[in-house]
């Protein structure tokens, strides 16, 4: 199997997250990274240096139009127009959208002769690009007759398996989830004028400018809707809220939802057991170990359910606890998803 020429346009967490993980499979070769920051010193610093994921133990280096590890150059483009950068003349067979440039999915979509494949790391409604989560429709994807894809956002990737499984095994009527994320880069210390435009109404708007540092934020998520590209009308259904919390990593999720037909805590618990069981990637995990967020730093799986929380009142009324590393663990999956490409998607 050919190994992929991959090109990330964006270098900041996600990006980095998937060079590490890159670096640590070696799943593929980075043809080129475009980076909207010019400085490349910085970035080199960036990549070696993490206040997270910790001290990356290869020399990393930087030159002119370059980064380097171990030696081995990485070319670098500062083009602030995805369109601009020089993916073809780098041969890159994938490409990686990591920069959260709200412009750059329709564009990818609309990249018809773009040879290769395109991945956006946002959660995109738009027919020409098809989202892949694993655990829900990864087994039906086909690399040959799909190029633009989207591997929607860490929430949904969570979500997504223990949905779908809910679903397929006893229906799900309705129900709530509430989701906590850690702070983003775009946030503030200190409390400011809202970096993120308000799209979803005024609370979210104004109260993301206040303090990271210091309060839980109520806010608006697209985690469900994400999930209808998957699972179609789940946010007819399904209804979210999230907050982001003062932490740096690690996100947590309750799900509460009323089943169709009736389950109990074990015939839950066993669901999810299974499909632990059955997978062949890190997608789903049981946990019964008493243990917080940080715990979870730098795990793959795309979801670890807590099942020392799994309850379910008069047989319907489901409740569900879950924790998912939003970087590493949706990292991980975009790597898998490039893995797959590679796999089925030469001839
Ligand atoms: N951080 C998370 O928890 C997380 C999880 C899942 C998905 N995502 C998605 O990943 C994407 C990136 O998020 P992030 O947290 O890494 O953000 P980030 O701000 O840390 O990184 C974005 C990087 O892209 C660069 N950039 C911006 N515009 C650019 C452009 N037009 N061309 C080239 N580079 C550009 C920025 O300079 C920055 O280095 C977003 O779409 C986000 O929704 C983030």
């Amino acid at each position: 199997m050919k190994k992929l020429k991959v090109g990330l346009n964006g270098l900041g967490r996600i990006g980095r997250a998937i060079f590490r993980i890159n670096q640590q499979r070696q799943l593929f070769d980075l043809a080129l990274i475009n980076e909207a920051q010019q400085d490349a010193a910085n970035l080199a610093y960036l990549l070696k240096y993490d206040s997270i994921h910790g001290v990356l133990p290869e020399r990393i280096g930087f030159g002119s139009g370059h980064l380097s590890i171990e030696e081995q150059p990485i070319a670098l483009s500062h083009c602030a127009d995805i369109a601009e950068a020089p993916w073809r003349e780098h041969e890159v067979d994938v490409l990686i959208d990591a920069s959260g440039d709200a412009r750059n999915p329709a564009r990818l979509a609309a990249w018809r002769d773009f040879p290769g494949w395109t991945i956006t790391t946002h959660a995109v409604s738009h027919p020409d690009i098809h989202t892949v989560v694993f655990g829900v429709n990864d087994k039906t994807f086909d690399p040959l007759s799909q190029r633009r894809l989207s591997s929607s956002i860490c929430d949904t990737v969570a979500l997504a398996p223990i949905a779908a499984l809910l679903e397929q095994r006893f229906g799900i009527a309705r129900g709530y989830l509430t989701t906590l994320h850690p702070w983003l880069g775009q946030q503030r210390l200190l409390d400011g004028p809202a970096v993120v435009a308000g799209a979803d109404g005024l609370q979210s708007h104004f109260a993301l400018g206040r303090s990271a540092v210091n309060n839980l934020i109520p806010k608006t998520t697209s985690a469900v809707k994400a999930a209808d590209a998957v699972l179609p009308g789940l946010s007819q259904r399904l209804q979210a809220l999230s907050y982001r919390v003062p932490t740096s990593i690690v996100s947590s999720a309750v799900l509460n939802v009323e089943l169709k037909q009736a389950g109990s805590p074990q015939e839950l618990s066993a669901l999810l057991r299974y499909a632990e069981q059955k997978q062949h990637l890190p997608i789903l995990r049981n946990s019964s170990d008493p243990l917080v967020s940080h715990d979870y730093l730098g795990s793959p799986y795309s979801a670890i359910v807590d099942q020392r929380w799994t309850e379910v009142q008069h047989e319907r009324h489901a409740r569900l606890l879950y924790w998912y590393d939003n970087e590493w663990g949706y990292s991980s999956r975009v790597v898998d998803l490039v893995a797959l490409i590679a796999r089925d998607g030469q001839p």
